[in-house]
């Protein structure tokens, strides 16, 4: 089934002579369990994919849908509301609240959405327990390493079962052995049917996907599968 589906949408800022088509005619389809890479030069449209597809921008045309839903017309509400329920964000500085506690913070978007308290935490806990570092649950982010934080933020990206996790240079801050610690946990998450999409300027990262898709000006110029091997990534690594 597919988790996200962009159709034919263009996203313009400015106009005239100081137009910019930061999108333009971009057709693209995750179905669940697919791990998507974006790449592209600086520029031709990475970011602003990803902040359409998670609802974060509404100045578009053409047709998008999240987990069936059609993003288009919807109020801002509206919008947040499916955000928090089927879309997961990770940033290469993790977006934590640093007053929370590592469960605090994976239980949050289910806090938001007024879910019974308890059942956040439980739910939480699950997550945390499929990012491998349930045993964090109670630590300040103050008292764990940047690669553990970013496995809160996709613990959090996932939260309550969401499908679709939207990565944004994930491993930016991160050393090369922790960045492929954070690879291996999008891999494993894809394998078992979340839909990932991943913008990166790594192609060794990128070689985790199933498929990378090239944007320039814009436009969607290549798109290719990969044919990915776990050990021949570790041991390009
Ligand atoms: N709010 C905005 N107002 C005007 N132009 C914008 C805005 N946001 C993005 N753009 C322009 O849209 C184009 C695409 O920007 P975008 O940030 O999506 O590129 P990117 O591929 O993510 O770049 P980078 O790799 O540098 O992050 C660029 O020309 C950018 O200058």
């Amino acid at each position: 089934m597919s988790v996200l589906q962009l159709d034919a949408v263009t996203r313009i800022y400015g106009a005239g002579a100081s137009e910019v088509r930061a999108l333009d005619d971009v057709t693209l389809t995750v179905d669940e369990g697919d791990f998507v890479a974006i790449m592209g030069p600086s520029g031709s449209g990475k970011s602003t994919l990803l902040a359409i597809a998670g609802g974060l921008d509404q100045g578009w045309t053409g047709s998008v849908t999240v987990a069936g839903h059609p993003l288009q017309g919807l109020k801002r509400d509206a919008l947040a509301r499916l955000r928090r329920r089927h879309v997961g964000y990770v940033f290469q500085d993790y977006n934590l609240v640093p007053t929370l506690n590592v469960i605090e913070n994976v239980a949050l978007p289910l806090e938001l959405d007024r879910t019974d308290p308890s059942w956040a935490r439980q739910s939480a806990r699950a997550a945390l327990k499929r990012l491998g570092i349930a045993d964090l649950a109670g630590r300040r982010l103050d008292q764990i390493s940047g690669g553990q934080r970013q496995r809160v933020a996709i613990a959090r990206a996932i939260v309550g079962d969401r499908k679709l996790v939207l990565a944004d240079e994930p491993t930016g801050a991160l050393d090369s052995a922790t960045g492929d610690d954070v690879m291996q946990r999008l891999r494993l998450l894809a394998d078992d049917g979340v839909a990932v999409v991943l913008v990166t300027h790594e192609a060794r990262h990128a070689g985790w996907a199933d498929r990378i898709v090239f944007l320039r000006d814009g436009r969607v110029v290549d798109s290719t599968r990969v044919a990915n091997d776990p050990a021949v990534l570790l041991a390009g690594a």
